[in-house]
């Protein structure tokens, strides 16, 4: 697919909004057109507003979220050739699982606002390939108010609190200015070289001159040594501060955040704190400088010749045009290029996560035949920015020579005449020089600042996102009693997906053990996570030992509980370290005590390294059994008060899946177990049934 992006003129255009999570791209289309009809939004807006799962939407849910947004919605079926008479811009059913919105169409093909990738020109012969033969036409309805609700993200929101920032910048920019009036001195020195010391031929003179020189010239290194120095230790100081604050708050967002995103789009997101740190750091200082000296020189220039001062004023100024007419496309071949880097970076995560599968089912090539594409997709998007790149480095040269050459003619003929000297001649050149490079700096810095919104629109989806929040009655927390009431709860995904759980009321009673059953799908996982405050409600309540769960917090009440969920990971370190949970004071016997009680003290004791052998990222060298008898241990070592175990000891046989229940049951605990084997629910206490037939349970 070949990539066209029309320039922007001031002409009214579709916006092109990429998708953050996975299954958005409805939502995305939908902000597009609103946006074109005049009524801005963004992604983060409207997923408040209408809450989808990671099944994402269908053209049913699509018709209802337009309603919303007040755009009138109609559903059309036709063929390719039937594409040039639709309502533009409108939405497009692509690739089965997939919506695009439709721009424009040519004789060649369709241009297309795909949320996944970006803008592209699609050719017929694609088309026919990718297109389901489904539209969606928009039109505002009569209460359709334009408006403009798009979150706006500053730098200093996404940075947080970062101490002795303006303090290391104020130094820094001291020193750069000292550095400067030094810049600024340099072209006169020359000029009374040339017109007193040469035209005298007076030695003496031209000793003190080059002496003085050369003393600046040490001191002027001295100082860039400094602000070098400072520069770094800024850098480094900045970026550690803020990558701490934004990992702490990544740590904090709710698990729902998590799910409906890829990893490699995580991780890119969080990386794009350091390019925002990069050119804050070194940017910002020398864009106050440039814009500075460049004031100072254009005065210079002034009292020279205000002619020739013009000219260099005119370069500047086509230069500036020429940056901002290509800022637009620039931006997006920027802000697609991080998306596709980030798609190729998830794909590679979960090749590397899945190679056992892979290899089994012998699909090595195909993974990397698709990661080859994704790599070049995005390579292809890089290049595009430095093409960019190439062309206006062409054009600053060309803009900046043919003014070179202007002011060599014109001051030439005004030395001829006698208005300029030689020297004055050569100091303004200088000047000219110094203020067309300045300028052109400070340009491209402001085009790289305004580029910093893309990175801070990405970052702005982990900053400015609320944590879990903090219940106002976290403190009482541990003088509760360990008793769960659910009064009247619901639960399903989102709004348009089907109810998973509908009108639950159970008590579970300090020390009961429950044991849940049903079929898989049946909501068993859900109502564990229910409980343990991953998710919320949408109707009814959640009470622990009397005290409603959004009183207490999230992260308070899980400080009561522990759990061994079903997609659980060891993470990188020894088996002490994993059973602790990394605790900072670990204790030995009581590491012991807890592998013991899971009925892997002996697996662990008859390895080489016993406690102290390491478990890997991927869990390698465990057994299935193995790896959740240790995840059982760690969950035991929180001496919780209230266990969940969501198909815990489903790998373990029935005789130490017997020694496990015996030595839990024998602490003091609320249980609550997720199972299918009729063993293990053969040893629980009360049983509750979640079945496809909900609302409602059997006991
Ligand atoms: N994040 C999600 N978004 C949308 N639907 C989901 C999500 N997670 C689970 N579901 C759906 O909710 C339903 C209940 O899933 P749940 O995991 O609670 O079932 P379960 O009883 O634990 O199944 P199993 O015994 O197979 O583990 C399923 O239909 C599942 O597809």
């Amino acid at each position: 697919m070949n990539a066209k992006i029309p320039l922007a003129f001031g002409a009214k255009q579709v916006p092109m909004i990429l998708q953050t999570e996975a299954a958005e791209c409805g939502l995305a289309c939908l902000a597009m057109i609103a946006g074109w009809y005049g009524h801005h939004t963004d992604l983060s807006v409207l997923r408040a507003r209408f809450v989808i799962s990671l099944n994402g939407v269908n053209l049913t849910h699509l018709v209802q979220y337009a309603n919303g947004l007040k755009l009138s919605a109609r559903a059309l079926r036709l063929e390719i050739e039937e594409l040039g008479q639709l309502a533009l811009p409108c939405i497009l059913h692509w690739d089965l699982n997939h919506f695009v919105v439709l721009v424009n169409t040519d004789r060649k093909g369709i241009l297309i606002h795909d949320p996944a990738v970006g803008a592209h020109h699609v050719p017929y012969a694609q088309v026919a390939k990718y297109f389901t033969g489904v539209a969606l036409e928009l039109t505002p309805m009569a209460s359709f108010k334009p408006a403009d609700e798009r979150r706006r993200v500053s730098l200093m929101a996404l940075m947080g609190r970062v101490d002795g920032l303006w303090r290391s910048f104020g130094l820094v920019f001291g020193m750069a200015l000292a550095l400067e009036v030094f810049a600024l001195a340099a072209p006169m020195l020359n000029q009374w070289v040339v017109d007193e010391a040469l035209v005298s031929a007076d030695r003496s003179l031209l000793n003190v001159l080059v002496g003085g020189c050369a003393l600046m010239l040490a001191i002027q290194t001295a100082i860039s040594l400094a602000r070098g120095w400072t520069v770094m230790y800024l850098s480094t100081h900045l970026s550690l501060q803020w990558m701490a604050n934004v990992f702490t708050h990544l740590l904090h967002l709710p698990m729902a955040w998590f799910e409906k995103r890829h990893l490699g789009d995580v991780v890119s997101r969080f990386g794009s704190v350091s390019t925002i740190q990069h050119t804050l750091t070194t940017g910002f200082i020398e864009a106050i400088l440039d814009g500075l000296f460049a004031l100072a020189t254009l005065a210079m220039m002034l009292i020279y010749s205000v002619q020739l001062a013009a000219v260099v004023l005119i370069a500047v100024l086509v230069y500036a045009g020429i940056r901002v007419l290509s800022f637009g496309p620039l931006r997006m071949a920027n802000e697609e290029a991080l998306l596709l880097g980030a798609k190729e970076h998830s794909h590679f995560l979960e090749t590397i996560r899945g190679v056992q599968a892979i290899k089994l089912f012998g699909r090595e090539l195909d993974r990397r035949g698709r990661w080859v594409n994704l790599l070049v997709d995005s390579v292809n998007r890089s290049v595009r920015t430095e093409k960019f790149m190439l062309w206006f480095g062409i054009a600053s040269t060309a803009v900046f020579s043919a003014e070179h050459l202007t002011v060599l003619w014109l001051g030439a003929g005004k030395v001829m005449d006698g208005a300029l000297t030689i020297g004055m001649l050569l100091a303004f050149t200088s000047y000219g020089a110094q203020f067309g490079g300045r300028m052109a700096a400070l340009i491209n810095r402001f085009v790289e600042f305004r580029l910093l919104s893309v990175h801070a629109e990405r970052l702005a989806d982990i900053v400015l996102e609320a944590v879990e929040p903090e219940g106002q009655q976290a403190h009482v927390t541990t003088e509760l009693a360990p008793r769960i009431e659910l009064v009247d709860v619901s639960f399903r995904y989102a709004e348009n997906e089907p109810w998973i759980i509908r009108h639950l009321t159970l008590t579970i009673e300090p020390g009961e053990s429950v044991v849940l059953v049903g079929p898989s799908g049946g909501g068993k996982t859900t109502l564990v996570k229910l409980i343990l405050g991953i998710l919320k409600p949408t109707e009814g309540e959640l009470r622990l030992g009397g005290c409603p769960m959004q009183l207490l917090g999230a992260s308070a009440s899980r400080r009561l509980m522990a759990a061994v969920m079903q997609d659980d990971h060891l993470l990188a370190g020894s088996f002490a370290e994993n059973i602790s949970f990394f605790d900072p004071q670990p204790l030995q016997e009581r590491i012991e005590l807890c592998a013991s009680m899971a009925a892997v003290h002996d697996d662990i004791v008859g390895m080489p390294m016993g406690y102290h052998t390491l478990a890997g990222d991927m869990g390698m060298t465990l057994s299935g059994g193995q790896k959740q008898r240790i995840l059982l241990a760690r969950a035991l070592y929180k001496s919780p008060k209230i266990m969940i175990l969501d198909e815990a000891t489903s790998h373990l046989d029935v005789l130490r899946e017997r020694q496990v229940n015996q030595a839990i049951g024998e602490l003091a605990m609320t249980r609550i177990c997720v199972a299918h084997r009729p063993e293990t629910i053969a040893m629980s206490g009360r049983v509750i049934r979640l079945g496809n037939d909900m609302p409602g349970l059997t006991q």
